[in-house]
Order: structure tokens, then sequence, then C-alpha cells
């Protein structure tokens, strides 16, 4: 199976506390996995430590056959790109000088960048609606244009492996749905895709799988249908609904009847 990206038996501890109890995981190329959970569950942890920006306690990832712990920072960028929800560092940067940043990892030491890849910022900016905004400096943005920003970038890296943090989440509904459409068309051309969504109706309508994080564990990984049962729902999320296919379009969708009973939060 072809999976660039394998999570094995990852714990990792943050402020003294475990978040990741040992998360086993594998993206594959030519899907969009999204990784949900209720907050805190561990799903930022989870993709941190796959950009290492977190070195797990134990376990490993590897990224195309290699444990990224032994990876040089260079090497890693080039196969493997994340969209944070932190803002992006870009002081004084045009959304263009932004996204470029993105093409350091293919570029020599000092070598500028050249019509390559001036032609993939070109096509990135296009892909997330962001090429009349080129020129703008990116601290003039909205919330939801500096997240598309973001996913440009990571974007421009050009990666084997695309990890995304909610990347949804600043959008309004038409970008919700471009970026979720653009995810999976970066998968068809063989991208592993991995996102980190709240909204489960996105999950279910758009993404190819789906990995369900509750207190640091993976406590579930398959189709939307599959792995988001009414127990699961109602355990996990605390909430009553039911994955099936949509009237309309044929295609998985979530149907939320309320809150589940006994659940609510202390
Ligand atoms: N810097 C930190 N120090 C200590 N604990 C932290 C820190 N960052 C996160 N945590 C804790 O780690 C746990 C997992 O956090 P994480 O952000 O990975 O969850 P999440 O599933 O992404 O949550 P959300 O859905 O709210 O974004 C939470 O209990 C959180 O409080």
């Amino acid at each position: 199976m072809n999976a660039p990206l394998r999570i094995h038996r990852v714990r990792a501890g943050l402020g003294g506390r475990q978040v990741l109890a040992g998360v086993d995981l594998e993206a594959r190329g030519g899907e969009v996995l999204a990784l949900v959970g209720p907050n805190g569950s561990g799903k930022t942890t989870a993709l941190r430590c796959c950009y290492r920006a977190l070195s797990p306690s134990a376990g490993t990832i590897t990224l195309t056959g290699s444990d990224i712990a032994s990876l040089p920072r260079r090497a890693v960028a080039r196969r493997l790109a994340a969209s944070t929800q932190e803002p992006p560092a870009s002081a004084g940067l045009t959304v263009r000088e932004s996204v470029q940043l993105g093409r350091a990892a293919h570029l020599g030491w000092l070598q500028s960048p050249g019509e390559v890849d001036r032609r993939v910022v070109d096509r990135v900016l296009a892909q997330v609606g962001l090429a009349g905004l080129a020129g703008r400096d990116v601290r003039e943005l909205s919330g939801g244009e500096r997240q598309r920003v973001s996913i440009a970038r990571a974007l421009a890296q050009e990666p084997a492996v695309l990890l995304l943090d909610e990347p949804t989440n600043h959008l309004d509904l038409r970008h919700q749905i471009t970026v979720m459409e653009l995810l999976v068309s970066l998968a068809a051309d063989g991208i592993a895709v991995v996102v980190t969504l709240h909204d489960l109706r996105l999950a279910v309508e758009y993404c190819d799988r789906i990995a369900v994080m509750s207190e640091g564990a993976i406590v579930g990984t398959g189709a939307p249908a599959e792995v988001l049962t009414g127990s699961l729902l109602s355990g996990v999320f605390g909430i009553m609904g039911e994955v099936g296919p949509d009237p309309r379009t044929g295609r998985p969708a979530l149907a939320v009847h309320g809150l589940a009973t006994g659940t609510v939060d202390a």
C-alpha cells in the first residue's frame, strides 16, 4: 500500500501531561484523510509531531519510508507541507512573496526563485482564489484570506504529503467548499492529504477516510459511513446522528438530530 506517511505508536506530552497516548495512523497517496475528534483530543498535536514542531516521546513517524527524526529539515520540507492555524509569519510581505516562501525547500542556498517557481506560485494563488490579491500586504488581509495564504504556501512546496490544520476555520461557505474540492483534486493527483476538521459534515462529504481521535488515541478509522456509527457519534462527540447517502448527490452525508443524552460536558 502506498502510504507516504506512517505514524506508529506515537506518544507525546505537553506541559508535563501526556497528550498523545499511542497514535497509529497512515496517510495514503491519492486520498483525503480527515482527522476529527472533540476539542482537546490531540489532533493538532499529532500533526505537529508530523511536521516536527514537536518531538514524540515514543514511537516513529516515517515519511516516504524514512524516519522523519533522521531526515534533514529540507528533505522533510520537500516531501511534506503543513498549513497550520498559526498566522503566517509574513511581516511586510505581499501575498505573492509569502506564498513564494513555500518554494524555499526546492531552491539552492541563496538561489533566487526562477520561472518554474513563479509558475507554481501563480498556479497555487489561482487554486485558492488569491490571484487578485497577490500584491496586497498580508497584514491587510481578513482571517479567511490569510488562511488561504497559508494553504497556498503549503501547496507551493509541491509536497507528497499535505497536512492541513482546520483549513476551513475562518472561511465562508463558498470558500469552505472551494478548499474541500481543491483537496479532493490534489488527492486525485496522488498526494496524501490529511486534514483536521471540526465540521463532521465536510469530513463525511469530501473525505475518503476518517480517523477519529479521542483522548490522545485513534478510536476508529475507515470510510465515513463505516466509522461514524450512531454509537461512535454519541460516545465520542455527544451527538445523535447518522451517515447515509444524500438523496440528491448520492454521496455520503451526515444528518445530526441533536445532543445525545447523558453526555453534557462538565
Ligand atoms: N502548550 C501546551 N501545554 C500544555 N498542554 C497543551 C498545550 N497545547 C495543547 N495542550 C493540551 O493538549 C491537548 C490536545 O491539544 P490539541 O490542540 O492537540 O487538541 P485538538 O484536538 O487539536 O483540539 P481542538 O479541536 O480544540 O483544536 C489539550 O488538552 C490541550 O489543552
